[in-house]
């Protein structure tokens, strides 16, 4: 039997990460702070995509827009109308949109139908710096490829479907299963769960100790997704943005789980989540 590899694992210390994050110099401007696309919220999960764009937004996002069914195009936009709602039938008109933006945050609510697979192909194409998510996640597993340019943040379910084994599988040996996804996919991995692991090749293996199981209620993994894309268009790398973005996510999650975990609910984590940016 071969012998289990020793990594090297690196707590993750906000005090630390927080250098990452200049203050803001005082002529700054909106343009200053990258453009963030959003693309997901089929029917019945746009809540999925309008939690991910507040979060980017909350981390200091210059401007998001997001891409999603025309019939959810004016809701989102009243719900918070700082998000830019574009209701997006087809590659054309998403590849339009993206010519403005620095980031893409692909899978929040997606689903997994033709409209589906036809944004998420459109998005990569694209070329730019990507976060992959839940559904986008899912239709990777359809049709593998690598990229040096993204950062995918699957649960234990998806990182399953992923390497095509069990969520027990994954479960027993977590440092493995995001080094082999690293591996197959490229670049960073984000394995969520109790101890999120964040990896981007090389000797270090990143874990979170922050978070609580309160988080386990739907929504959570879309706000990492509009946190980490949020980071990358301020200028983090996509290993900083995702290693920050976890830690800021986790840490949140334990403010916001001060009265209690039982019924935390994703958007509990927004004004925690911006305190922590700004190193409050
Ligand atoms: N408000 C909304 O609109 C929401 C929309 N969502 C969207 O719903 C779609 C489906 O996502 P789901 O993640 O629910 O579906 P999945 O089928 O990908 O994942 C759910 C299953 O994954 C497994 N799993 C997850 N974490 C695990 C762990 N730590 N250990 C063991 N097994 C684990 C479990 O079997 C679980 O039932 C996505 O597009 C997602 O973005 C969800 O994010 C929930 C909230
Ligand atoms: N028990 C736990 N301890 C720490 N973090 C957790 C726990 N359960 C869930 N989380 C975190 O909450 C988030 C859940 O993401 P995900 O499963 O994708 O949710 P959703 O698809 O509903 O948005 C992840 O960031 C994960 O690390």
């Amino acid at each position: 039997m071969p012998e289990k590899v020793q990594n090297k694992i690196s707590v993750l210390a906000h005090a630390e990460l927080m250098t990452l994050l200049p203050p803001r110099e005082q002529e700054s401007h909106k343009g200053d702070f990258g453009h963030v696309l959003l693309v997901g919220g089929h029917r019945g999960f746009c809540g999925a995509i309008r939690l991910a764009g507040e979060a980017a937004l909350r981390v200091g996002s210059g401007l998001v827009s997001i891409a999603t069914k025309k019939e959810h195009a004016a809701s989102l936009t009243l719900s918070r109308p700082e998000l830019m709602c574009h209701g997006v039938a087809d590659q054309r008109e998403l590849k339009r949109i993206a010519t403005a933006c620095d980031v893409i945050g692909i899978g929040p609510g997606l689903g997994q139908t033709r409209w589906s697979s036809s944004l998420y192909e459109a998005a990569l194409e694209t070329g730019l710096a990507a976060v992959v998510d839940a559904d986008g996640l899912n239709l990777l597993s359809r049709s593998p490829r690598k990229n040096k340019n993204w950062v995918l943040t699957p649960h234990v379910g998806e990182a399953a479907r992923l390497l095509r084994c069990s969520a027990a599988d994954i479960q027993l040996d977590r440092q493995a299963a995001v080094k082999e996804l690293q591996n197959e996919y490229g670049g960073v991995v984000v394995l969520k769960g109790s101890g999120s692991l964040v990896y981007g090749g090389g000797d270090d293996i990143y874990m979170c100790k922050a978070g609580n199981p309160g988080m386990a209620s739907g929504g959570m993994g879309d706000v990492l997704t509009g946190v980490i894309s949020g980071l990358m268009a301020q200028g983090l790398t996509i290993l900083d943005a995702a290693k920050m973005a976890v830690m800021v996510h986790a840490m949140a999650a334990d403010r916001a789980a001060q009265k209690g975990q039982r019924g935390l609910l994703a958007s509990d984590l927004m004004q925690p989540i911006r305190e922590l940016v700004n190193d409050y």
